[in-house]
């Protein structure tokens, strides 16, 4: 059977809006095996982000299975689904969410040091990924001495950086011109598949979507293949 590193079963996640009821994800089911990146392209308002935050963890559906590599997630308390986000997980945002006061490599080794591994070994991992990323000069930067799509490939090395089996992207080139996201997408899936992790990517830009090894849409708040 597949390494799966996510599989959504029977997902229902609705809001409350007075009196009115938004359904917005609706038995979704997705499957994806590491090694695999999906892209998700759908209208705004579709459903995009609140998916996302239900497979990292961020929001509970009503309903269903959330399963993280090989941990399903649904019974675990708040401290234990946070413990296996942290260990499992790395979200990219359109906009990178670097911290300002610190320079591209003490970014990448925060979520080292708060996952507990030791100063040394965290700077080595962070100067290692900057490398890969291009960016081996730039390690004392800090964010705003950084291009944006500098910004978002430091992003990306942050969210390698405890090797997460699973990697979510919100629109990670949307702040990006065309040749800047074809670049960036580029080394984000070099990452992930290097690291043997899985990806998915919502985004509005099909050329970058089409890129990805599949691409699923959002139907009546069901996730089905799409072909752009
Ligand atoms: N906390 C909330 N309470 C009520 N409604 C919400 C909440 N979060 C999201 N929604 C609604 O759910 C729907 C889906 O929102 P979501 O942000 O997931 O869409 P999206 O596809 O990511 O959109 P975009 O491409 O514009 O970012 C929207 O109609 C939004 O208003």
């Amino acid at each position: 059977m597949a390494d799966l590193k996510l599989s959504l079963k029977n997902v229902h996640r609705h809001y409350l809006e007075r009196e009115a009821r938004l359904d917005i994800l609706v038995d979704v089911a997705l499957d994806i095996a590491a090694g695999e990146i999906v892209a998700l392209v759908a209208p705004s308002g579709a459903g995009k982000s609140t998916l996302l935050h239900v497979c990292g963890l961020l929001e509970r559906p009503q309903q269903g299975e959330v399963t993280i590599c090989g941990t399903e997630a649904h019974s675990l308390n708040d401290r234990a689904r946070t413990l296996l986000r942290r260990q499992n997980v790395g979200y990219i945002y359109q906009f990178h969410h670097l911290l300002p006061e610190f320079s591209a490599n003490e970014n990448i080794m925060i979520p080292q040091l708060i996952a507990g591994v030791d100063q040394a070994a965290a700077k080595t991992r962070a100067e290692d990924l900057l490398n890969h990323m291009g960016l081996k000069e730039r390690g004392d930067h800090r964010p705003a001495q950084l291009s944006g799509g500098e910004q978002q490939r430091v992003a990306i090395a942050r969210a390698m950086a405890n090797n997460p089996g699973l990697i979510l992207a919100d629109e990670p080139t949307g702040n990006l011109d065309p040749d800047t996201s074809g670049h960036v997408f580029e080394l984000l899936a070099r990452s992930i598949k290097d690291h043997g992790a899985a990806g998915l990517i919502a985004t509005h830009n099909h050329d970058i979507a089409r890129r990805a090894d599949r691409v699923v849409t959002l139907d009546g708040g069901a996730v089905v293949p799409t072909t752009l």
